[in-house]
């Protein structure tokens, strides 16, 4: 199943450097390694926001919500999810 994924990252202004570079170089290693799983196969940097749009290929809601409650930015990001299904003009 795919899933259109929004993550809006709202890390504190006030939280430590070395603090939010630990949680984004972890978050880095933790979305590559789905990447190389095929289970997120797009990412793209909303441009002028702090925010990504991303594909999620996965088996089920469950997956995904396992997949992205174990974003190590989850408790700063808010996430809107839209599950995508064929169009029918689609080639
Ligand atoms: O920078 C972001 O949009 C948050 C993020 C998700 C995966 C990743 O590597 O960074």
């Amino acid at each position: 199943m795919l899933f259109h994924v929004t993550m809006q990252v709202n890390l504190p202004p006030d939280m430590p450097k070395p603090e939010a570079d630990n949680i984004k170089a972890c978050e880095k290693a933790y979305a590559q390694d789905l990447m190389r799983k095929g289970k997120w196969p797009h990412i793209w940097r909303v441009a002028g926001r702090y925010a990504n749009v991303s594909i999620f290929d996965v088996a089920d809601n469950d997956e995904l919500h396992a997949l992205l409650s174990g974003l190590p930015l989850f408790p700063w990001m808010d996430i809107q999810v839209t599950p995508l299904a064929q169009h029918p003009s689609a080639l």
